[in-house]
């Protein structure tokens, strides 16, 4: 085994110390001052805390000790899967204890395994047995009671990605350079010949909770929906179509601002069974944010929109599936309307830190396992709007404080 550097470790210890130092400042000073100038450092260093504490760690680890815990992550899952499939979270009370006997019976599961499966959790942080033999709730198992959807995170997890997922390589290996979606892991865990997307409309009930699970992923603090109202300049926008646009989340942000922007959200009529959508949004705005099924590899319906709003869409494709859909938008652009995508702008490698890069590349083997979809730096979303058409032009690339994602605005020069 190798032993790590012990210059290297005393150099990281003191960077690590630094950064704790600095972030418990901002912590501080943050009671008192919420200023967006605080709020925007305390996150880069709490970013800068994260990755270097990593590093330390990964280095006192070593390399051999690191891949074997690299691998023993698989059993991650394993209890997140038992905790959404037995509604542990649930059944643990809030205050107080359960004893796995108990907690057994409740869940109508064996308590060998169960027993077993939690106090791997536990060393997880996820539960803890302050007295022997009895399970009470941590902070980091509370949150998946902290809000209903945060449930359909783990579900979504665990029942659609983690099955995606191990099949990733056998889809490569079984369709070399293959761009079609229904060549991707997820066809190959559900055994399908289906990309996700149709897979979900033939099954509501994860249709829906896909839909939930956005939601949920999208309001963490640095994916806000409002940051668009900042993006770009809506003051002069009377309609604006929200493509592939879910529960309207953000269709809602803006309408909320803008008061005289009409706002027409698109998706699969199955996920947005427009009832539960149209719920979701506040009474005052329902004369200004109206929901249409609609699938965006056929012709867009709504023609002269000044605005098309394409928000984690593309990411979902391969380049050949969105060059299809920017195409099908063509017929209904007149010159001078806007297309504005919301999407992560991968960084060239090495640019950002390890941690931060590592956020980005989740999502694109993700969007590989899913749909064949990947996440694109800035020359492959240039590539693509020009494979699509050359009359789209490349009109600004914007970033908003405090948003992890970018918004590239394309005119229709007609
Ligand atoms: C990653 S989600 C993004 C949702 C939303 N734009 C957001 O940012 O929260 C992708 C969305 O595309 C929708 N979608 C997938 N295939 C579609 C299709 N062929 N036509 C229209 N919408 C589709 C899904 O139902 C889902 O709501």
């Amino acid at each position: 085994m190798t032993s790590p550097d012990p210059s290297l470790v005393s150099e990281l210890t003191v960077k690590v110390a630094n950064q704790a130092a600095r972030y418990a400042d901002f912590l501080k000073s943050g009671e008192n001052d919420q200023a967006p100038v605080v709020a925007k450092q305390l996150s880069e260093t709490r970013l800068e805390l994260l990755g270097s504490t990593r590093d330390l760690h990964n280095i006192v680890q070593g390399p051999f000790d690191y891949v074997r815990d690299e691998l023993a992550g698989h059993c991650n899952l394993i209890y997140l899967h038992a905790v959404y499939k037995f509604n542990l979270h649930k059944v643990v009370p809030l205050d107080g204890d359960i004893s796995y006997q108990e907690l057994a019976r409740i869940c109508k599961v064996e308590e060998d395994k169960l027993r077993r499966i939690i106090r791997f959790a536990i060393t997880r942080r996820f539960f803890q047995e302050k007295r022997e033999g009895y399970v009470s709730h941590t902070a980091e198992s509370k949150v998946i009671i902290s809000k209903p959807e945060m449930f359909d995170y783990v579900g979504t997890i665990c029942e659609e990605m983690w099955p995606s997922a191990i099949q990733a390589v056998p889809a490569m290996i079984k369709w070399p350079g293959s761009e079609e979606r229904k060549h991707s892991g997820s066809a190959l865990a559900n055994g399908s010949e289906l990309a996700m997307f149709d897979i979900l409309k033939d099954h509501p009930e994860r249709a829906a909770r896909f839909s939930r699970f956005m939601n949920m992923f999208s309001s963490a603090p640095f994916f806000r929906f409002d940051f668009l109202c900042d993006a770009y300049d809506w003051s002069n926008v009377t309609k604006m179509v929200d493509v592939g646009g879910g529960h309207g989340g953000q269709a809602i942000a803006l309408a909320q601002k803008f008061t005289s922007l009409h706002c027409v959200v698109q998706d699969l009529a199955v996920i947005d069974t427009e009832n539960e959508a149209s719920e979701r949004i506040p009474v005052e705005l329902r004369s200004r944010v109206e929901f249409q099924g609609h699938n965006f590899f056929s012709e867009q319906p709504i023609k002269d929109a000044d605005v098309y709003h394409f928000r984690w869409i593309f990411h979902d494709w391969s380049d050949k599936d969105c060059v299809a859909i920017l195409r099908a938008l063509i017929p209904a652009l007149k010159p001078g309307a806007k297309v504005i995508i919301s999407e992560g702008v991968i960084p060239r490698p090495g640019t950002v830190s390890r941690y931060v890069e590592g956020t980005m590349r989740v999502m694109d083997l993700v969007m590989m396992e899913l749909n064949n979809g990947k996440e694109r730096d800035m020359i492959q979303w240039k590539n693509l709007f020009e494979t699509a058409d050359e009359r789209f032009s490349l009109e600004a690339v914007k970033k908003v404080e405090g948003s992890r994602l970018s918004y590239i605005i394309y005119n229709w020069t007609g």
